[in-house]
């Protein structure tokens, strides 16, 4: 288990973690399905397609398989119809999970640096954050398409490590999905896996994070530990 008593900082991840958006993705999709002639497919199975960004979620949807490869340009043909749809429909029914807003204002009173880590295309995490007024709690937000490579690659939390200049048991990631571990893991930094959001339908607790947790407000049961021995030692 990482030493959470040298905490500072947390990279959260946005889809299924902060916000379930799966529902204006699967809009999104059934419209760029459509308008291709296209079978549709239903939300349960854009929630199991979620993970990878957008392209890999369009490449799901049109063989409707989690890894059946598609022409390149049928992929590249599709993405701006699904970048606009999203776009226009980005919060229609999207929804903050519960206790997200309570947990981000306690920890940005802690004092805790806070960044959004998502693989998410950057031009959509931007206005979701805002638009459900949760922004101002981040110094820093990468999108999946914001550094070379995208989780589970640790990119950008080694980003994060260097441009904070934290040492790897002063970060910590909390996700719902494997990618969200294994980038957490492959950068060396500790990791919370929470169970309510998308994870291609498999149990988080196999990806081994440190903690498990049901519930956002969990979280604070770490993390306030760890507050509390850092005031302790410092007295
Ligand atoms: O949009 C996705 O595919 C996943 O986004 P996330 O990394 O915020 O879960
Ligand atoms: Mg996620």
């Amino acid at each position: 288990m990482a030493s959470w008593d040298k905490l500072k900082a947390i990279a959260f991840d946005l889809d299924g973690t902060l916000i379930d958006s799966a529902p204006d993705l699967a809009a999104a999709t059934q419209a760029t399905l459509t308008e291709l002639k296209l079978p549709s497919c239903s939300e349960e199975q854009v929630r199991s397609w979620i993970g990878n960004g957008a392209k890999v979620l369009m490449q799901r949807a049109l063989t409707h398989s989690l890894d059946r490869p598609v022409e390149a340009d049928m992929l590249e043909d599709t993405m701006p119809l699904f970048m606009k749809h999203y776009q226009e429909n980005l919060e229609q029914h999207s929804q903050l999970y519960p206790g997200v807003l309570e947990v981000l204002n306690e920890l940005t009173s802690l004092g805790y640096s806070m960044a959004v880590v998502t693989n998410k295309p950057y031009r959509f995490a931007i206005p979701l954050l805002k638009a459900f007024k949760i922004e101002h709690h981040f110094t820093k937000v990468l999108g999946g398409d914001s550094l070379e490579k995208m989780k589970p690659d640790p990119l950008p939390l080694t980003h994060l490590l260097d441009k904070w200049k934290l040492k790897p048991e002063a970060l910590l990631m909390v996700g719902d999905s494997k990618n969200d571990i294994l980038a957490a893991k492959a950068a060396g930094i500790s990791s919370i896996g929470l169970t309510y959001g998308y994870n291609y339908g498999e149990d988080i607790g196999l990806s081994c994070p440190d903690a498990v947790c049901v519930q956002f407000s969990e979280i604070l049961k770490f993390v306030n530990n760890s507050v509390k021995v850092m005031e302790h030692e410092s007295v």
